[in-house]
């Protein structure tokens, strides 16, 4: 766990939990205006950060807040999608979002780069970078590498990593134990019960998406559960 001073908005996210708000393409909620408001409704329920996707998106939030922005863009449609190159981290930066997310995954780039190229950039644009990775290993790399913070996003989606219906809280909790720079719990956390196995596993902040933002998913799970109820038993 990082016990010195950090940069300022990663401070402000110590012990603390970040909202993602994104909506997917084609979904009714895809628009900028949309997702600027579902952030405000999180900071007003206690969210000390947010999280968002896109370029439009991440302007409009900014303009409306001054809390810490995760920035991200994803771009592609398999493989490395989240901020694949030093191209798209300065686009985010520009943004004014303080931190830009990226995959940090070991799996090849889209532009054949190396990882260092994107950190770099985020740095020379006088962000933070924090580096959304699926492994122990990935997560040792990004931090020697210079990431600002370590996420344990991509875990459950890469072919290295477990396929969990929960958090991963044992990468949180190997990460943490590891590192000095701020670990963030992101991924499947589902419950306030799991934020909070998060923070106790030594995670730093704690990034909640679908659960709080995402009401497609959200139905989804309600509906199963009453259909699953409503249907006669098979004989
Ligand atoms: C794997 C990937 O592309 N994750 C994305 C990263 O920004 C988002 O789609 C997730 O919603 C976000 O990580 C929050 O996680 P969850 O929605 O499970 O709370």
């Amino acid at each position: 766990m990082a016990t010195h001073q950090l940069p300022f908005p990663v401070e402000r996210l110590r012990g603390r939990l970040v909202v993602s708000c994104q909506a997917y393409p084609g979904e009714p909620l895809r628009d900028p205006d949309a997702m600027r408001r579902m952030a405000l409704a999180a900071l007003e329920g206690g969210a000390a950060g947010v999280r968002a996707q896109g370029l439009a998106d991440l302007r409009a939030i900014r303009a409306a807040t001054d809390v810490p922005l995760i920035g991200l863009w994803k771009d592609g449609a398999s493989g490395v999608v989240i901020t694949p190159t030093a191209g798209h981290v300065r686009q985010v930066a520009a943004t004014g979002a303080e931190i830009v997310a990226l995959d940090a995954t070991s799996r090849p780039r889209p532009d054949g780069r190396p990882l260092a190229e994107s950190f770099a950039a985020a740095h020379e644009a006088g962000a933070l970078v924090m580096a959304d990775v699926a492994t122990f290993e990935e997560g040792l790399r990004a931090a020697e590498s210079g990431a600002d913070l370590v996420g344990t996003t991509l875990s459950g989606y890469t072919d290295d990593s477990p396929h969990l219906p929960g958090p991963d809280l044992e990468l949180v909790s190997r990460l943490a134990a590891a590192l000095d720079v701020p670990v963030v719990a992101e991924g499947r956390i589902h419950t306030p019960a799991q934020a909070r196995a998060a923070l106790e596993a030594g995670a730093f902040a704690v990034v909640v998406g679908t659960a709080i933002t995402h009401p497609t998913t959200l139905t989804r799970w309600f509906a199963a559960e009453v259909d699953a109820a409503h249907r006669p038993p098979s004989r």
